[in-house]
């Protein structure tokens, strides 16, 4: 059918009904609200901070969790991050359930110099999936501290393994020594939450996607 030449002209087709829908979609692809959850000391804050102020600060006096809104650049676009820097005092990681009813996707966090913290993740999946009643969530599992070669407890390979096992990605990382890679995590998190919000569209979007509106989310 080419009646796409129609919809090209956005002005031209139902222009009143068809202008709004476009802003309302393209608002909610450019904002990620990501929870840093892991166990107790594995660098949440240290990775959160990191990555908002490209600084690392060596002891954080945190007793509380906090929130960042930060404005960045990923792959040409505009994006808001909201970043939940959680607390870990408890078993349950921060994983509490307004955290994973707010939050669009997780950044799963254990330090590779601390076998205990990696053991501690299965757990912490399970307490998402209870939570989010087996709603799937975008997730990315980081190890942390590869900087502390000498100290390592959890290989690459286990923590690839576990990823695949979660079909999500994986990096390991250094809050203290190395931005770039930190960086990488978020924008590649926030990559997986615009590919599932793309996934996660309604018929009617699909309808009009193929109409030849796809374009406009790519
Ligand atoms: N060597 C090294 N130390 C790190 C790294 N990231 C964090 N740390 C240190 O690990 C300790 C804990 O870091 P935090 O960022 O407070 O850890 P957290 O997960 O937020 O801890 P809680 O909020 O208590 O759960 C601090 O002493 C940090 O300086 C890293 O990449 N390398």
């Amino acid at each position: 059918m080419s009646g796409g030449g129609g919809l090209t002209d956005q002005s031209g087709i139902q222009g009143g009904t068809l202008r709004p829908y476009l802003k309302r979609k393209k608002s909610s692809f450019a904002e990620t609200k990501v929870a840093v959850l892991g166990p107790h000391g594995v660098g949440k804050s240290a990775l959160s901070v990191r990555f908002l102020t490209k600084r690392f600060i060596g002891e954080y006096d945190q007793s509380a969790e906090s929130k960042y809104k930060y404005t960045t650049n990923v792959d040409g676009e505009t994006m808001i991050f909201e970043v939940l820097d959680t607390v870990s005092e408890n078993e349950d990681c921060g994983a509490r359930d307004d955290v994973l009813r707010w939050t669009d996707c997780i950044m799963l966090v254990y330090s590779v110099v601390s076998r205990k913290s990696f053991d501690a993740i299965p757990e912490l999946k399970k307490t998402i999936e209870e939570s989010r009643k087996g709603a799937s969530i975008p997730m990315i599992l980081i190890g942390n501290k590869r900087d502390l070669a000498h100290m390592r407890e959890v290989s690459t390979e286990e923590g690839e393994k576990l990823a695949v096992e979660y079909g999500c990605p994986f990096l390991e990382v250094s809050a203290s020594e190395d931005v770039d890679t930190v960086t990488e995590a978020f924008h590649k998190v926030s990559r997986e939450v615009i590919e599932f919000k793309r996934r996660s569209r309604t018929f009617i979007d699909r309808v009009f996607g193929a109409f030849g509106l796809e374009k406009s989310t790519t």
